[in-house]
């Protein structure tokens, strides 16, 4: 990968699991600051309905509701970040990283991360939602199946990643309402904004 040019506005990791209103909060956070949300969901799909090759070796693993190749989407992330650098107020990285080694080759590569973002709710409150969200997103990764292995996916990795930035984690208390969870992330945006 070609050398990164520095990046002199906040980064923040939005974690949680599916459905734990990842999205739903980053519309919100992009509409108070202005800030460029990137969903590595969201670039990984649309690099499936590229129709490319790559894109279709993707579904199929999306499909298994496994994690795609570390290098691949780190690269669609770099890219996205690069193209809003000139005028970004600032990234919201949603749903990455999804595995420790991700974390760490993201702060290698990119930079670092300023502040991570933990969305957290009970398996049962995450089923519940993704199933209602499948009766309209049209997600290949919404159905029940596939929902409990990115379930336990998510279980599988998600601990050691946020292990690894005690100091940056603000844990989010996610079975409110989209109203008060975002009163209380940005308070902490505003926290990171006002020492940045
Ligand atoms: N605080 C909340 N309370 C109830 N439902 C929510 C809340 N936040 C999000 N949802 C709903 O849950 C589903 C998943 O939310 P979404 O933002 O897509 O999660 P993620 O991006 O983390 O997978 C959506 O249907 C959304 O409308
Ligand atoms: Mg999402």
């Amino acid at each position: 990968m070609a050398p990164t040019p520095e990046i002199k506005v906040p980064i923040i990791w939005v974690l949680g699991g599916p459905g734990s209103g990842k999205g739903t909060q980053c519309d919100r956070i992009v509409q108070k600051y202005g800030f460029t949300h990137l969903s590595s969901g969201d670039l990984l799909r649309n690099e499936v309905s590229s129709g490319s090759p790559r894109g279709k070796e993707l579904t199929a693993i999306m499909e298994r509701g496994e994690l795609v190749p570390i290098d691949v989407v780190l690269e669609l992330l770099k890219e996205a970040i690069l193209q809003a650098l000139p005028t970004s107020k600032g990234y919201l990285i949603d749903g990455y990283p999804r595995e420790k080694e991700q974390g760490i080759l993201f702060e290698q590569r990119i930079a670092p991360v300023n502040l991570v973002i933990f969305f957290d709710a009970s398996e049962e409150t995450l089923v519940s939602r993704l199933l209602e969200r499948a009766k309209t997103s049209g997600r290949v990764d919404d159905n029940e199946e596939t929902i409990k292995k990115r379930l336990h996916t998510f279980n599988t990795h998600n601990d050691h990643v946020i292990q690894q930035y005690p100091e940056k984690l603000r844990r989010i208390h996610a079975e409110r309402s989209p109203e008060e969870i975002f009163a209380e992330t940005s308070g902490f945006i505003d926290q990171l904004l006002a020492n940045f």
